[in-house]
């Protein structure tokens, strides 16, 4: 299997080397050059096995001779091993034909779990076999980051180095980052927003004297494993609703559109999705992009689902890319006038195609609280603000005989003061996360400056 990058321009590699290297030298995101179908007689036979035999089966054509299958097999097991429900992605009836997938049973209590804790074990094995070490860097709006540094403390192989937008992530998502006393670990908090975040780590890549003097490397979606280990769950939940006999469409609360292209790539695989429905809060960019067919950036507006709050959606390049029959001039020239003027419009033919395969739509942040306090109500589900507007935007979608699989993206004890504001009730930490609020926390605080932040991991890295 080979990848090869959105803007056409970059060197085509296999999956280790797609997944050491992140982000495309041409500054593209790395995709596969053809997608691997499973037969209706190979998603049948997802059916009853364990999310793992279903990991090992969905992804294994994908990577390739990176892993023998016995590595692969030991790396999946290791992954999954620390998650807090049998089957990894439960699924919940919230009313009918509507069903929630909690994918918050990891250690940091988010979906991000699943991909971050796979690939770190993926990372481990690979540089242990190339006796090579790594710096990686990654932005995060709040989950992304307590994933990675929770998947990747203690090794020996890496420096983390995760930058979150000061004062606009929650409590618990800012612990988890801040609270690990591994010495290859660090939180930076940066002045700025998630984006300014997410837009320095790529500046870093471009900077090809750093990006090769510390070796970089991406844990944000950026990397394509993230993506591919997120496949997986699209396939778990639908084969127990009745796939591939039986159609179903899925909600993502959805940011940086990592998730949801994780369910086209499940589609394109042959798994019967019938919608894909992209579901915002107030920063609503992809939302309008599909309805007015014009990608427009305006400001980010902090809001009670602050995971989601993100206006340059670093996935959308590989949508794109899809879209324009991936024409990766095409895609290059959209992201130069991006970064140019803010902003591009899509080609008529490239939006109808979105539009064929997305759905989308938003919810306000009125919507969003009092959806959990309805659900509550209802269901007896408390749900954390992410998974609000997902199921604020699925209900919306209408009812049909096909079920809608909405996904829960985290744990509603990562964002008690919503929760609290909708419902009254504060809901705890699972006990195994013990005493987050009582460990000392360190942390360096950071301009949005790329020389001082640079500097900065140039001076802390260990490697
Ligand atoms: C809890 C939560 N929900 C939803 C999202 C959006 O997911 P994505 O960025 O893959 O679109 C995020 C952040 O990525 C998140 O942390
Ligand atoms: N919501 C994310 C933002 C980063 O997304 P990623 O999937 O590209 O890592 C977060 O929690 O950090």
């Amino acid at each position: 299997m080979k990848y090869v990058s959105t803007r056409g321009q970059a060197p085509v590699l296999n999956f280790e080397e797609t997944m050491l290297t992140g982000l495309a030298r041409d500054g593209g995101l790395y995709v596969p050059e053809s997608i691997p179908v499973m037969s209706a007689g190979d998603i049948a036979a997802l059916a009853g096995l364990t999310y793992e035999e279903q990991a090992f089966r969905v992804m294994r054509p994908f990577i390739g001779d990176a892993f023998t299958d016995a590595e692969f097999e030991a790396i999946i097991a290791r992954a999954y091993a620390s998650f807090g429900h049998d089957a990894r992605a439960p699924l919940v009836q919230l009313g009918p034909n509507h069903f929630l997938l909690e994918l918050f049973h990891g250690p940091t209590l988010a979906f991000k779990d699943f991909a971050m804790q796979l690939i770190g074990q993926m990372f481990e094995s690979a540089l242990t076999r190339r006796g090579e070490k790594v710096t990686i860097v990654g932005a995060t709006s709040g989950d992304t980051g307590s994933a990675a540094i929770e998947a990747f403390r203690g090794l020996d192989a890496v420096d983390v180095f995760i930058m979150y937008p000061h004062g606009r992530v929650s409590e618990v998502q800012r612990r988890q980052m801040t609270t690990p006393v591994e010495a290859n670990v660090h939180a930076l908090a940066l002045d700025g927003d998630f984006d300014d975040c997410q837009a320095a780590v790529k500046d870093m890549f471009a900077d090809f004297a750093f990006r090769d003097e510390v070796r970089l490397a991406a844990v944000n979606s950026i990397n394509w494993g993230r993506v591919l280990a997120q496949v997986v769950y699209f396939f778990s939940s639908a084969v127990s609703l009745g796939a591939p006999k039986r159609s179903v469409s899925f909600t993502v609360p959805t940011g940086n559109f990592g998730d949801i292209f994780a369910g086209y790539i499940a589609k394109r695989m042959g798994l019967p999705i019938e919608r894909l429905v992209v579901a915002t809060n107030q920063n609503d960019i992809l939302h309008r992009t599909l309805e007015s067919g014009a990608y427009t950036k305006e400001g980010v507006t902090p809001s009670i689902s602050p995971s989601m709050d993100i206006q340059v959606s670093s996935n959308f390049e590989r949508a794109l890319f899809e879209a324009y029959g991936r024409d990766g001039g095409a895609v290059a020239q959209l992201m130069d006038e991006l970064k140019a003027s803010g902003g591009f419009p899509v080609s008529q033919g490239a939006i109808e195609v979105l539009r064929d395969i997305y759905a989308s739509g938003r919810a306000s942040e009125a919507e969003t609280s009092a959806t959990i306090a309805t659900m509550l109500e209802r269901t007896g589900e408390i749900l954390c603000p992410h998974t609000a507007v997902g199921v604020k935007v699925a209900e919306e979608q209408g009812l049909s005989a096909v079920p809608m699989i909405t996904l829960a993206t985290a744990h509603a004890a990562k964002f008690p003061d919503a929760v609290e504001a909708a419902t009254g009730i504060r809901p705890p930490l699972p006990n195994r996360m013990g005493d987050l609020y009582q460990r000392p926390e360190r942390v360096t605080r950071v301009k949005n400056d790329l020389g001082e932040i640079e500097a900065l991991i140039r001076k802390m890295r260990k490697t």
